[in-house]
């Protein structure tokens, strides 16, 4: 059953641009040109972009805030914008940046506050609080101000608060940013085990490949407002290829080291990058490098997804329907 239905949407925004002293002109911006997609129920897909790609946009349309300017749209079977205060119960939001609890008040008052909103029945609300306390390990914050509790407990506050009525759809922006790997890993095994028990229908935005890997079994790629990939995640590989980097300091400068596998992408003195298959683990290089070289240290960068976007064009490959 389709629980997200994109069909051609536009959306254009007017904007005053500066062209001379004095001279203002209006310009056209197409955040999103075109868009048409389908997400069925208990889907987890990533939606990925790079910056001014027009996720925000699809995002918005999506919870009825924007209203389309051309296309349609459907979201559990209604259209967002003209039933917004319907749709609302039936969908939940987590933006990594911002939170929805009440900042001086104890994440209690804010669920409190929430269940009233959406008029979440008694036994349903209390059944659902228990269950996130334990999953999300909330016991002991439960009466703490939204306002001392830190990035990783306030990211699993937000979880609960957006999955208190039940919503049959979740929209995460940015869900792990600015997390530690260990809070990092317990919201991802969260959103797994609620897409999976509850089946909940999950689009999440993320500059974090690992977020997709970790979460999602398809992917789509949207620049400049259009879709240009659609399919599942292994696409996002053998069509991206993306490469990871290991960048390692060495104890002095070094000809680039030779390893096979592994493609010297930058020196910088002591400082040389390693791409290599993103696929692939790291240990063995790490393992190759200390052995054969003075390593002093080291660390792991993601691939960036302007390069798997890059590399999508490199290939001029065609949108593929999931
Ligand atoms: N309210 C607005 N008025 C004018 N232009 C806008 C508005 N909102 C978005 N845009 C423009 O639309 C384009 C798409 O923006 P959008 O915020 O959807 O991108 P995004 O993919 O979410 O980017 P990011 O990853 O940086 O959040 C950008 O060029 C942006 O400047």
């Amino acid at each position: 059953m389709a629980m997200i239905e994109v069909e051609d949407v536009r959306r254009t925004f007017t904007v005053r641009a500066r062209t001379g002293r004095w001279r203002r002109e209006k310009r056209e911006v197409r955040a999103v040109d075109g868009l048409t997609f389908r997400v069925d129920e208990g889907e987890c897909v990533g939606y990925i972009g790079p910056n001014g790609a027009g996720k925000s946009t699809t995002v918005k349309m999506l919870t009825g805030i924007l209203v389309p300017t051309g296309g349609r749209l459907r979201v559990a079977g209604v259209d967002p914008a003209a039933r917004r205060a319907e749709l609302a119960r039936r969908i939940g939001v987590v933006f990594g940046q911002r939170t929805t609890l009440w900042w001086d008040l104890p994440l209690r008052d804010s669920y409190e506050l929430a269940r009233r909103i959406y008029r979440v029945p008694d036994a349903r609300y209390r059944a659902n609080l228990d269950r996130y306390v334990e999953l999300l390990d909330l016991g002991d914050l439960l009466d703490t101000p939204v306002r001392q509790l830190s990035l990783g407990q306030r990211m699993r506050g937000d979880l609960a608060a957006a999955l208190l009525h039940d919503p049959a759809v979740l929209y995460l922006d940015e869900p792990t940013i600015g997390l530690d790997t260990v809070s990092k890993a317990k919201v991802r095994e969260f959103l797994r085990e609620t897409n999976r028990e509850r089946r909940t229908t999950v689009l999440l935005t993320t500059h974090d490949l690992t977020d997709i890997e970790q979460l999602c079994d398809r992917v789509m790629v949207i620049d400049h407002g259009r879709l240009v990939l659609d399919g599942p995640l292994e696409r996002l590989h053998s069509v991206g290829e993306s490469e990871r980097t290991l960048v390692v300091d060495l104890a002095e400068a070094h000809p680039p080291i030779d390893l096979p596998g592994v493609r010297v992408a930058r020196t910088e003195g002591p400082r040389q990058w390693l791409a290599f298959p993103a696929r692939q683990s790291a240990a063995p290089i790490v393992a190759a490098v200390a052995e054969r070289y003075p390593l002093v240290d080291l660390s792991v960068r993601e691939p960036a997804i302007e390069d798997v976007i890059a590399r999508i064009y490199a290939g001029s490959t065609p949108v593929a329907a999931g």
